[in-house]
């Protein structure tokens, strides 16, 4: 749906084929104190073309286009977030800009959070692929 709405569908082969996935699981220790509202995660893009992400608690921020950090209000059981990262903005030309994110202490249980990474073959060279061929 993304690659349709971009006038890339017919390049989903390409990305497909040059993707794989690495997950991770990490667990966020419970703060209390004075470092208890400081960043777990500092700000960042991920490398690769998507971030799959599923949290027990929110935590999870994004930077919108005002400065602004919004909190990623999900923790329902059947939904996941999607980050688009910085392989996928350089294969769409900079039409999707990869999603500057941080992870922030709320809540006073440890914060359990599963990252699927959607990322290129190392032998694939990242390019739009209208550019590749031609
Ligand atoms: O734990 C999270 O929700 C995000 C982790 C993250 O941004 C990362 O590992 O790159
Ligand atoms: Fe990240």
């Amino acid at each position: 749906m993304v690659l349709e709405s971009l006038g890339l569908k017919n390049y989903i082969d390409e990305i497909l084929s040059s993707n794989f996935f690495v997950s991770r699981f990490t667990n966020y220790k419970v703060i209390k104190g004075e470092d208890e509202n400081k960043s777990k995660l500092p700000p960042h893009t991920d490398s690769g073309y998507l971030t799959i992400i599923k949290q027990n608690q929110n935590g999870l921020q994004v930077l919108y286009k005002n400065g602004e950090w919004i909190e990623l209000n999900n923790t329902s059981p059947n939904s996941y977030i999607v980050l688009s990262a910085n392989d996928f903005m350089v294969w769409t030309n900079d039409s999707l800009t990869s999603a500057e994110h941080r992870v922030v202490p709320t809540g006073d249980k440890d914060r359990l959070s599963i990252q699927l990474f959607s990322i290129p073959h190392p032998d694939y060279t990242v390019k739009d692929p209208k550019r590749i061929s031609g």
